[in-house]
């Protein structure tokens, strides 16, 4: 496909929103206001400015006219909408049509079966797309391939594109990467609480947790140093941070062993989701 491809973003909430503000802030997305149409009942505050500030095109629904000059459909509803969004869409999509999901669990057996066979690529990103700090895991069905340059063209402006050849790896994925930022954000809720309950005010509490996750967040960022490597330089033989530790390591397997079973639920929901009949 050209760089004039013609792209619908069905669904501009949080995950489709973090994409078109990358795509139109860097122009190595190839994408152009022009080249975009938002279908959304109600598209998020950030698109809703994108749409006034690029003059975007933008419906509440689609229409066969408005859909046949498009080469790519973006799917970034929620999956309990999927079914309601394919039978608006899925007639009126030009044969030619690719599609692009960023949506959890939905496999493609249940895309190309909604919206026939065509080029399909699942991708699963995470909302810190919307600086350029997230990171996308896509897999293509056979006809997909051909879409895969475009694909990790645009999904480059979220963040590094991986490609698995296995589609259940998503799911692992969406368990790790996509949820992940939700357990680092709930770090942060129980740092500052328990900073709170040491008897810090709650405004200074709150700052100090949200700044260490930014700087950890920074070390990791700008160091070689592997996670355990950068914990151990904090930790000082029988000091403060070694008694934390001992908590968190500690009955039953501590952290490691919650963090284990949380991202073990989160890949089975994607599973199930997968399988889960219409409306559920
Ligand atoms: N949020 C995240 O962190 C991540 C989300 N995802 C995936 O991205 C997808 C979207 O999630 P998220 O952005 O959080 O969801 P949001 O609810 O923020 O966005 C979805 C948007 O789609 C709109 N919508 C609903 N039905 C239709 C329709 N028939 N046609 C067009 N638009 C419609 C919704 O409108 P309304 O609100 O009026 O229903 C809403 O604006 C999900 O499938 C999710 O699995 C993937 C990775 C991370
Ligand atoms: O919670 C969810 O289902 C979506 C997928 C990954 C992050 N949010």
């Amino acid at each position: 496909m050209s760089k004039s491809t013609k792209i619908a973003l069905i669904g501009a909430g949080n995950m489709g929103g973090a994409l078109v503000a990358g795509w139109l802030r860097t122009k190595r997305s190839g994408v152009t206001p022009q080249d975009l149409i938002i279908i959304d009942p109600a598209p998020s505050d950030v698109v809703q400015a994108l749409i006034e500030q690029y003059q975007l095109r933008h419906v509440a629904t689609a229409t066969a006219k408005l859909l046949a000059e498009i080469d790519l459909a973006v799917l970034a509803v929620k999956p309990q909408a999927l079914e309601k969004t394919a039978a608006e869409l899925a007639p009126q999509l030009p044969a030619q049509c690719a599609i692009l999901s960023l949506m959890a669990g939905i496999t493609m057996t249940r895309l190309t079966t909604l919206f026939g066979d065509r080029p399909v690529v699942r991708a699963m990103s995470n909302t810190a797309a919307a600086l350029g700090a997230g990171i996308s895991v896509c897999v293509a069905n056979d006809a997909g391939s051909a879409i895969e340059t475009l694909a990790t063209r645009l999904l480059k402006v979220a963040g590094p594109v991986e490609w698995v050849n296995d589609e259940r790896l998503i799911g692992a994925a969406t368990a790790v990467s996509g949820s992940g930022p939700a357990y680092v954000f709930l770090l942060a809720e129980a740092l500052a609480g328990a900073g709170f309950a040491e008897g810090l005010p709650r405004e200074l509490a709150d700052k100090l947790a949200r700044q260490t996750i930014i700087g950890a967040g920074a070390l990791l960022a700008g160091s070689d140093k592997t996670p355990q490597e950068l914990r151990r330089s904090v930790t000082s033989p029988g000091g403060t941070t070694q008694a934390a530790i001992d908590v968190l390591m500690g009955g039953g397997g501590g952290l490691p062993e919650l963090v284990r079973q949380a991202v073990s639920a989160a890949e089975r929901r994607s599973r199930q989701m997968g399988a889960e009949p219409p409306g559920r």
